[in-house]
């Protein structure tokens, strides 16, 4: 037992190293979690908040170092309540589920393409359409609604779904593993925010369903035949069939491939 404790002491330097360099992960993992969404400027304010308490308690304003005693001392609690969105986030990344898994290059290709032709097709037609991709983080708990197709991607197929005629135009059309897979999903919308007041159902179900997972998702207006996609509750709009195929190509990429292009790069 003895030589047990002993061999841990000597290795006491390789632990130290391991317990730094995994909360350095954490943190570093955290911070690219959170990098650009609105959980930056909640982080901003506990800081701020954080400050403020230890000055109190340093110039002796009693009362106020009370409450926010108080308040900090229920701060893990705080912490999920106000992460809420971006720990499930977190957490339901353990479980990949890329996109184009078992996929060959070709079949990748003319995947993308069918989904631009369609999109553009439907553009220029004013057909509305909500298109969501599922990447890492399985979208089941949102295709309990809907209409099961498990069809290839095909662009016909896809503006025949959403003509206004088709019973199955409302809602969106979900694509998993490179495949047509439910059609008329409801989605959750986003939160009422000013951002999402300005928008109508369709941008903020797009909007809603981005901030809870890492799911891609292509919108088309009915009234402006424009473009958008949106990833992580943020949109890009007005985009023509070259930048969605190129934005689309990156966000869909299976991650050892970017990782090889990014080497290559170098
Ligand atoms: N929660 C939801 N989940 C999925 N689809 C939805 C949801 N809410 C609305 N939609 C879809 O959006 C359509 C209505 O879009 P609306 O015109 O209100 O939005 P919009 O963002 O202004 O889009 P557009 O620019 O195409 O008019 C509905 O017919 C339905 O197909």
């Amino acid at each position: 037992m003895g030589g047990l404790s002993d061999g841990f002491q000597n290795m006491r330097w390789l632990l130290d190293i391991i317990d730094i360099g995994l909360v350095a992960f954490i943190i570093y993992r955290i911070i690219l979690l959170i990098k650009g969404t609105r959980a930056v400027q909640m982080l901003l304010g506990l800081v701020v908040i954080l400050i403020v308490y230890t000055a109190s308690q340093v110039g002796g304003l009693y009362t106020l170092h009370w409450l926010l005693d108080n308040f900090l001392s229920s701060i893990i609690l705080v912490i999920v309540v106000i992460f809420q969105n971006d720990i499930r986030r977190a957490l339901i990344h353990v479980g990949r589920n890329p996109f184009f898994a078992d996929m060959s290059f070709r079949e990748e290709t003319e995947v993308l393409e069918e989904l631009v032709k369609a999109c553009v097709t439907m553009a220029g037609r004013r057909i509305g359409a909500l298109i969501v991709i599922e990447r890492e983080t399985g979208l089941k708990d949102f295709l309990e609604i809907g209409v099961e197709l498990d069809a290839r991607v095909n662009a016909d197929l896809i503006v025949a779904i959403f003509n206004p005629k088709s019973p199955i135009h409302d809602g969106a059309l979900v694509l998993q593993q490179g495949r047509l897979k439910r059609a008329g999903c409801f989605l959750p919308l986003a939160q009422d925010t000013e951002v999402s007041r300005n928008l109508g159902t369709r941008h903020r179900a797009a909007v809603g369903l981005t901030e809870l997972v890492d799911a891609v998702a292509i919108v088309v207006s009915e009234e402006t035949g424009k473009i958008s996609v949106v990833i992580g509750g943020r949109i890009t709009r007005d985009l023509d069939a070259t930048s969605l195929k190129r934005v689309l190509t990156r966000l869909l990429e299976p991650r050892d491939r970017r990782r090889q292009r990014r080497t290559r790069k170098r």
